[in-house]
């Protein structure tokens, strides 16, 4: 039960305004970033990753991720939300669900303004399911530059209503139809790369220090053996692998992505992204290949490109 000493009412909090937030960010954000989800890991040299990391080929500034969006969301969520009438226990939060939308290609730097709004609550009895959506303006030209919506699933916040419909999801059309059905086909191309035993430790530089990712007593409080990589991260594994392999090597082409966290990575696990291609949707699924466990799928929009698949 999550209620707090008020009652909970869905349009008090549906009504709740979050605070607009600032985010700057420069090329070394961008290149940590990409350090973090694995660029260059296995190959210093790799002529399909040094971009992210360096000015290779004397390009002017070094090229940037689209996942790198993700991170706009994150600002004051990762801290904790204060939400009328409704209380969770921050130490059970896990990342369910990411989308993020892209409308021009990122800048290797920029100023932001974060627009942050309450897009969608929902009672699943044993957890509620918040989603929050994320519009990050240019400072100066107030152009929209992406959207973000970040569903986190609350372990132990259930039971809060009467009702398991969603109380919003009303500002879009469909809650972007995840999960989404893996082909019974061959994949198209698969991409297997190992995550490192520190990747969480380099992750969580980009900006999430959410002690899950790295306080082994945390880790077991939350119940699990121990400490767990981002979601995040896997996620930027995943839109790595299918640059590399669909997009052939543009950041650029990347429109829309979206990704349901199946189960929990731990640091140091191989990651193997099957990819099936449809059209200008690539459907995907990352298996933990040590486990033989599927722990994200989703699909990503790419902008028009002949693939050579
Ligand atoms: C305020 C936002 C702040 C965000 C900050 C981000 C902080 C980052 C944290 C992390 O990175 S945590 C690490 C990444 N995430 C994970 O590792 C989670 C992996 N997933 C799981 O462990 C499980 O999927 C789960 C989330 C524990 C759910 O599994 P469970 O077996 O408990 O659920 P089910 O019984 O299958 O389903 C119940 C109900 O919930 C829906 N659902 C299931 N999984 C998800 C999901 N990932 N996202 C959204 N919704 C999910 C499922 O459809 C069921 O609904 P109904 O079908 O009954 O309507």
């Amino acid at each position: 039960m999550a209620t707090s000493d008020s009652e909970f009412n869905p349009d008090l909090l549906l009504a709740h305004k979050l605070p607009e937030s600032r985010y700057t960010y420069n090329e070394r954000d961008a290149a940590i970033y990409a350090l973090g989800i694995g660029a260059c890991g296995k190959d210093a040299v790799d002529s399909d990753e040094l971009k992210y990391v360096y000015h290779q080929n004397g390009q002017e500034s070094i090229q940037v991720l689209p996942t790198f969006a993700s991170l706009l969301s994150l600002g004051s969520l990762t801290e904790g939300l204060d939400l009328p009438g409704f209380t969770y226990d921050p130490s059970l939060l896990l990342h369910g669900q990411q989308y993020i939308e892209i409308y021009k290609p990122l800048p290797s730097k920029a100023s932001l303004i974060n627009k942050v709004s309450l897009a969608g609550l929902q009672d699943k009895g044993k957890a509620a399911i918040l989603e929050i959506e994320t519009k990050s303006y240019e400072e100066g030209s107030g152009e929209l530059l992406c959207i973000n919506r970040t569903t986190a699933f609350l372990r132990g916040a259930g039971g809060f209503s009467n009702s398991p419909q969603p109380f919003s999801y009303k500002n879009y059309p469909s809650n972007q139809g995840l999960p989404v059905k893996i082909p019974q086909t061959q994949p198209s191309t698969v991409c297997e790369e190992q995550t490192q035993p520190s990747q969480a430790l380099l992750y969580r530089l980009s900006g999430d220090y959410n002690p899950l990712h790295s306080d082994p007593e945390f880790a077991k409080h939350a119940g699990f053996p121990r400490p767990i990589l981002h979601g995040l991260c896997t996620l930027g594994f995943a839109i790595k692998a299918i640059i590399k392999c669909v997009c052939k090597g543009d950041p650029t082409a990347v429109k829309a992505i979206s990704g349901r966290f199946l189960t929990t990575v731990f640091p140091g696990e191989t990651l193997i992204t099957e990819m099936w291609l449809q059209g200008l949707r690539v459907i995907y699924q990352t298996k933990v290949k040590e486990r033989n466990k599927a722990v994200l799928s989703g699909y990503v929009d790419i902008r028009g490109l002949s693939s050579s698949l």
